[in-house]
């Protein structure tokens, strides 16, 4: 809405422009006026809108016609004064004023016209005859209203309604030609609806017209109230009332009702307090608020952000089957400009077996978003509704910004619920078959299908509290990785047993990046099903991670009769979550470490003399 509304007063030499202002500013009718009238302010207290609001009069005596295309440019609305009893004055209104002012105006935006009547106290009859013709070939004219300086005979209502003009304008809302919403306004609208259904059966019964009344108008609606707005809209329009709760169609005709009867500003309050501005998109202000994110914070959602998506996928999942079935998802995100998932998200969290989100995989999803991309979780929450429903100032209410990092490590604990895993390696080790693993999902049995995001997130239990742990694989080769690419919660190093170059690409990022950080790191051993090839570098891995204090590798395979080992998550979510623990746990624990290197090694061992025992057969 604007800050302050410009009124322009033009029209005819002695139709009473000046006395109009006069009149307004004294109280009474002034028998001498000026040619022109000296600017005046109205102080916000004092006018109905509360806006501050300039009347400026205009006089070709004492105007260029430059002058007063200057002026008409600044308005915000314009009045054009005729005298109700002189005839040309009413016919210059087409022929002169109307093309006047829109010429003026910039293409895109109409100024709106208030048409005033002015010495209605010498009126033989009306002059609406005359004028309703103009009315209706001009869209721009918002209302027309006779009036009379001399009587002071409407001069208030007469501002008023210029004020109303500006700030809550018609032409956004309906079309006067056909008498019906404008399609951008039953857009608005038909979110608002929609928002507002909370069991989503397509009525707003009496608790969701209560909610949505207070929501909107911080006051209740008495059960009389109530009642009369149901009576009405079923008079009117019978399929505006089912099941005794107000429909779409009743919502829509109502609102209707409203602007006809020149109550634009009720229609106006509700679309602004669902995040409306003046050309019926949502405000930057309502869908990107301002939250700071200082370097080394997360951003997680809270119990406020997921109590809201929970109630939403409920409100959604009408079979109640706990999964989003495509139309399902679809619906979810009608009140959406756009459909703000693209098919990757299948693969970044769990589904059912059909391919669809359950609660799990949706929620997933959402803490996915708010993590890596906060700004546009809240754009989303903002589409959704998020402060009407939650009753929130802001979608930041949703939001947890975490702490530094840093004061983590000081402290040696976390408050944080999310942590990010690079799984670094080169290409074709299989770190998407390891990503979608950890989904539950065997790339090697084709559970999967589609594209496959460079990320999938699922939940881990940490002493019996669910974490999420968010994998995001990284090749190696094909770029050299960056100090901002390797930075993460714990780093996942991964080399394939049966290709003898890669492990030495994992020890050198470790050295160059993770050796003298404090990023956790694991090594894993991929393709563990396949014959160990013995790595082209200096030392054994597994020597190699002793002498860094490291956890020996960690053999992994998709190709196992009762699929993928997932212990490995748990490990790399505890890293994650206790960085601090690491380098002491691992230092005092090295004889425990010889021990279980020791094992691993034999196990290696076995598996090879099982291999070469099985060619034989
Ligand atoms: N009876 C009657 N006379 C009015 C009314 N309003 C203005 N007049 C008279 O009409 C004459 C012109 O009024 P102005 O206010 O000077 O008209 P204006 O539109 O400002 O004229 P310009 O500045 O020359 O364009 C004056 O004699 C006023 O007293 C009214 O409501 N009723
Ligand atoms: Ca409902
Ligand atoms: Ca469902
Ligand atoms: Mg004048
Ligand atoms: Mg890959």
């Amino acid at each position: 809405m604007r800050r302050d509304v410009r009124i322009l007063l033009v029209g005819e030499p002695k139709v009473g422009k000046t006395s109009l202002i006069m009149s307004l500013v004294s109280e009474e009718f002034p028998e001498e006026v000026p040619a022109r009238a000296e600017e005046i302010t109205i102080p916000a207290d004092v006018t109905p809108e509360c806006v501050p609001t300039h009347i400026i009069d205009y006089s070709a005596s004492e105007q260029t016609d430059e002058e007063l295309q200057e002026e008409i440019k600044r308005a915000n609305v314009v009045c054009v004064v005729y005298d109700v009893n002189s005839e040309s004055t009413i016919e210059k209104i087409k022929s002169k004023w109307i093309p006047l002012v829109n010429s003026s105006a910039n293409q895109w935006s109409k100024i709106p016209v208030i048409l005033v009547g002015n010495k209605s106290d010498l009126q033989g009859a009306s002059s609406m005859e005359s004028i309703l013709p103009i009315m209706n070939q001009f869209t721009e004219i918002e209302t027309c209203v006779e009036c009379s300086a001399k009587n002071l005979k409407n001069i208030s209502e007469l501002f008023f309604y210029a004020q109303k003009a500006v700030l809550h304008p018609t032409a956004p809302l309906y079309c006067p030609d056909k008498k019906e919403l404008t399609p951008a306004c039953i857009q608005a609208l038909t979110r608002i609806f929609n928002i507002s259904d909370q069991d989503y059966d397509g009525i707003l019964n009496d608790t969701e017209m209560n909610f949505f009344q207070q929501h909107c108008f911080r006051n209740p609606l008495s059960p009389e109230a109530l009642e009369d707005v149901k009576s009405v809209v079923w008079k009117n329009a019978p399929n505006g009332i089912k099941d005794d709760g107000l429909t779409l169609s009743g919502f829509l005709f109502l609102n209707m009702l409203f602007i006809q009867r020149g109550r634009h500003e009720t229609t106006w309050t509700v679309l602004r307090k669902f995040g409306c501005d003046d050309n019926l998109e949502l405000i930057d202000d309502y869908l990107y608020p301002d939250l700071q994110v200082p370097h080394n914070c997360t951003t997680e959602l809270n119990h406020y952000g997921y109590q809201f998506l929970q109630r939403i996928f409920e409100k959604y999942d009408v079979d109640k089957d706990g999964a989003l079935s495509p139309t399902e998802l679809q619906n979810l995100f009608s009140v959406f400009p756009y459909f703000p998932w693209s098919s990757e998200v299948f693969n970044v969290v769990c589904t059912d077996s059909k391919g669809w989100l359950t609660l799990h995989g949706y929620l997933c999803q959402w803490t996915f978003t708010a993590y890596l991309d906060v700004h546009h979780c809240m754009e989303y929450l903002g589409y959704l509704g998020f402060t009407t429903i939650a009753n929130q100032e802001s979608q930041t209410a949703a939001i947890t910004v975490t702490r530094s990092k840093m004061i983590d490590l000081e402290k040696g604990q976390t408050q944080r619920n999310v942590f990010l895993c690079k799984v670094i390696g080169p290409k074709g080790t299989g770190k998407t078959a390891f990503l979608q693993a950890f989904l539950g999902k065997n790339l090697l049995k084709n559970d999967s299908a589609g594209d496959f995001s460079d990320y999938t997130l699922n939940t881990v239990q940490i002493n019996g509290q669910d974490k999420y742990l968010i994998l995001n694989e990284v090749d190696v080769e094909t770029e050299f990785l960056k100090a901002s690419v390797a930075s993460c919660d714990v780093a996942c190093l991964m080399y394939d047993i049966s290709d003898a170059k890669s492990f030495n690409y994992c020890a050198s990022i470790y050295k160059e990046h993770y050796m003298e950080s404090r990023i956790p790191c694991l090594f894993v051993a991929s393709k563990a099903d396949l014959p160990e090839q013995k790595q082209e570098h200096g030392i054994t891995p597994e020597e190699f991670c002793y002498k860094h204090r490291l956890l020996a590798p960690y053999h992994f395979t998709c190709r196992s009769p009762e699929g993928p080992n997932t212990q490995i998550f748990s490990r790399l979510a505890l890293a994650a979550a206790f960085p601090h623990l690491n380098e002491a746990e691992l230092s005092t624990s090295s004889y425990w470490l010889r021990v279980t290197l020791g094992a691993t090694a034999v196990a290696v061992l076995g598996l090879a003399v099982y291999k070469a025992l099985a060619k034989h057969k």
